[in-house]
């Protein structure tokens, strides 16, 4: 097929290399379409988004090009739309054949992939335009970062140079709120981190009612279970979850990335006392720049390679992006 290169084409090994490009075996699970096949997929149905409709939604994403909407995430919508579409369907003729009233679930959407990248804000992207579609209008956003453990128990498990490595989270009460929302249970509530105190916030939750779609993003939602000894079955996360989109950049991109976001919330957020960060607003650019630096690093960069990138070839989708977060290519699963 022209254009379309399986993955695995290219070299007959499984491995990964440094910059995290994609290698396989023989064979690919992957369809992969390069940026101009895939925005030509948005052409075949014509989109409910009016030229003006476009215009408001690139003032709620703020950074994102409206080319970049049409091209790449009116697509990739409207995909998600036939998913939800062939899901509900799904699970109104089994409720049919079991007798039962329906009860509402949730079609869940995970988006995964490194800091920074731009996992929340594709899922915000997302958000806005999903709800746009009649047949799901309501679409809830989450961060699986509330299921980080607090500072003071990742202090006391001595992890506090390991946050967001899957130890960091409370992975059983994670499964038990997505159990609970792919049960259908009508208000399923989720504790709440913040950037800011760069800690999960005590008391707080949000609660999630029945939305059409849940759109949960996360370093971790891909990640495997750890097997028990003792013979018991344990769930992944991505067992509640019914599509997986994994966001993909070379490592020396997303670096530049989150230093960039680390020196503008230095002008910004760090500025107000109350800041977990507040202390690198006043040092000089350079020091700041090493401490960023640092913790990239030392902590997510090592994340990334050791946990977050082995599970990329779990999503249903790829996204991969160069510079400018902007979409070079799309690997969409066959199988
Ligand atoms: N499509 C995009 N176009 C332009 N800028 C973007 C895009 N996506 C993300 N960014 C920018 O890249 C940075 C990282 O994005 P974002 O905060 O969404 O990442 P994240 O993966 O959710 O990070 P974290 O895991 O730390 O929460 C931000 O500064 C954001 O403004
Ligand atoms: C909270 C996470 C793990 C994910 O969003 C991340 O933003 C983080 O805080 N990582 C630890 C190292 C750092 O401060 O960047």
């Amino acid at each position: 097929m022209k254009g379309r290169v399986g993955i695995g084409a290219r070299k007959a090994s499984n491995a990964h290399d440094a910059d995290g490009k994609i290698e396989g075996k023989p064979f690919s699970p992957y369809r992969v379409f390069t940026r101009e096949e895939w925005a030509r997929l948005r052409a075949d149905t014509p989109m409910t988004l009016q030229p003006h409709e476009l215009e408001q939604l690139s003032g709620i994403i703020e950074e994102v090009s409206v080319e970049e909407v049409e091209e790449i995430y009116l697509p990739l919508s409207r995909l998600l739309n036939l998913y939800v579409a062939a899901a509900q369907k799904l699970y109104s003729v089994s409720s049919e054949f079991l007798g039962r009233k329906d009860t509402k679930v949730p079609f869940v959407i995970g988006v995964a992939g490194s800091v920074a990248v731009g996992k929340s804000t594709t899922a915000r992207i997302l958000k806005a335009l999903l709800a746009r579609w009649p047949d799901h209008p309501r679409v809830d956003l989450m961060t699986t970062d509330g299921f980080l453990y607090p500072n003071a128990e990742l202090e006391r498990r001595g992890l506090m140079d390991r946050k967001g490595f899957p130890e960091s989270f409370d992975t059983e009460r994670l499964l038990r709120f997505l159990g609970n929302i792919k049960s259908g249970v009508a208000q399923v509530s989720a504790p709440v981190y913040s950037h800011f105190q760069y800690d999960v916030l005590p008391g707080q939750e949000i609660t999630i009612e029945q939305p059409d779609i849940l759109i949960i993003e996360g370093l971790n939602i891909l990640q495997p279970a750890e097997m028990p000894k003792d013979g018991t079955t344990v769930p992944f996360v991505s067992d509640f979850i019914d599509f997986a989109i994994y966001i993909d950049a070379d490592f020396s991109t997303i670096e530049k990335w989150y230093l960039a976001r680390f020196m503008r919330l230095r002008s910004t957020a760090f500025r107000d006392p109350g800041a977990y960060f507040h202390k690198y607003a006043t040092i000089a650019p350079d020091e700041a720049r090493r401490t960023a630096l640092d913790l990239w690093r030392n902590i997510n960069l090592k994340n990334l390679e050791q946990n977050i990138l082995p599970t990329r070839r779990r999503a249903q989708l790829i996204l991969q992006k160069g510079e400018s977060h902007r979409v070079k290519a799309a690997l969409l699963r066959k199988l």
